[in-house]
């Protein structure tokens, strides 16, 4: 009898790239306080009365362009990933989705009723850093549902693995096959989020943005800097494949609204490369484990778009971790689960 369950937890995506389904979808997603963090009131006027509408067909023809026949690539991955990690424990394992389906909280019913003695359930959000929009969302919605459904399991969230050797030695080994065309420079390009957020996860509240450097000056406030935790990844990253460090940046993408977000942007600086001599660009994006809307259209279509009009040559986007063989075994290593014994045939 399995007394643990492994439930891996993604954002999720709407359920067809039609804006009948966008609408629902954009609406949960940015009426979570945690993504827009204004009064409720105005949330609602801004993301019903005005966000919504106006975006969800702008993003219905972009959701378009990446749809295929499984579905949204970012569902269809982590579902192809449950499979895989389930391949490699008798642990059961599952997936959810913070926003659209499946939702965290059906999940969590179906587990409990497909194994009624279950004593763990171990949430992995599949964010590498930690941010309010993201890891922290999905975080506190298992925490409540999970303590709303008086479930007799406990529940253990892993924290962002930002830093681990193994998810750092497998985007490395990801990147490696690219790095042997030639190239100019590597570009990191996470998502961004707004600078209000990282002050607003500053658990000191006197370190995040204070200085120029302050990510690389220690602080317990790192523990929740999103900015932070993504210049140690690509510091990480950089020197388990010694990439010198003029030919490694880092940038934000993704920006929404017109507040100021972490900057470099993603799309100013892919303007501005060319221009100072980088015509052959390689791009990663590991805030995302698996290939989404924001890498394959945004970073493989419009990034491709402007460093090329703006006189690049050539562009080439490392895929996301996605199936990736190492990175099924970091999920396991992650959970705390051993792999269990393949017999030799
Ligand atoms: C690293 C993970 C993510 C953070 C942090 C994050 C913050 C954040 N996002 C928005 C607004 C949107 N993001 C959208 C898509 C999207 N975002 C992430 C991840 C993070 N977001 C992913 C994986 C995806 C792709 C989903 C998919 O189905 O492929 C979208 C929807 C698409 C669009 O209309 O552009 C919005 C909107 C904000 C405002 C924010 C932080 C405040
Ligand atoms: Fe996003
Ligand atoms: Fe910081």
């Amino acid at each position: 009898m399995q007394r643990k369950a492994i439930l891996l937890m993604n954002l999720g995506s709407p359920d067809s790239p039609t804006t009948k389904d966008v609408k629902p979808y954009l609406s949960q997603f940015l009426m979570d306080e945690r993504v827009i963090d204004v009064p409720n009131w105005l949330r609602t006027i801004l993301v019903k009365g005005i966000i919504v509408p106006l975006r969800s067909p702008q993003s219905a023809k972009k959701y378009k362009t990446i749809w295929t026949k499984d579905g949204s690539p970012l569902v269809s991955i982590t579902k192809q990933v449950t499979t895989l990690v389930q391949e490699k424990t008798d642990v059961p394992v599952y997936f959810s989705m913070r926003y659209g389906n499946p939702s965290t909280e059906s999940v969590l019913k179906t587990i409990h009723q497909e194994h009624p003695q279950i004593e763990e359930i171990i949430a992995l959000p599949l964010y590498p850093h930690y941010a309010m929009s993201s890891y922290e969302t999905a975080a506190v919605q298992v925490a409540d549902l999970h303590k709303q459904g008086n479930y007799n399991s406990a529940l253990t969230i892993i924290p962002a693995f930002y830093n681990n050797q193994k998810y750092i030695h497998a985007l490395a080994t990801s990147i490696q096959p690219y790095l042997e065309q030639p190239f100019d420079k590597i570009l990191f390009s996470y998502h961004g989020i707004p600078e209000r957020h990282v002050k607003k996860t500053d658990c000191t509240k006197t370190h995040c943005l204070q200085t120029s450097d302050c990510c690389n000056v220690a602080s317990a406030a790192h523990e929740f800097c999103y900015r932070h935790q993504v210049i140690e990844t690509t510091h990480l990253v950089a020197k388990a494949l010694n990439i010198p460090a003029e030919k490694v940046g880092y940038s934000f993408q993704s920006r929404l609204g017109q507040d100021a977000w972490l900057k470099p942007y993603t799309a100013k600086l892919l303007g501005e490369l060319p221009k100072e001599g980088v015509k052959k660009l390689l791009v990663v994006c590991p805030a995302f484990v698996s290939d989404c809307l924001e890498t394959i259209e945004e970073m493989g279509e419009e990034g491709d778009e402007i460093f090329k009009e703006a006189g690049g040559e050539s562009f080439q986007l490392i895929p996301c971790l996605n199936t990736n063989p190492l990175w099924i075994d970091t999920i396991l290593t992650l959970c705390n689960i051993n792999q269990k014994e393949t017999v030799a045939v």
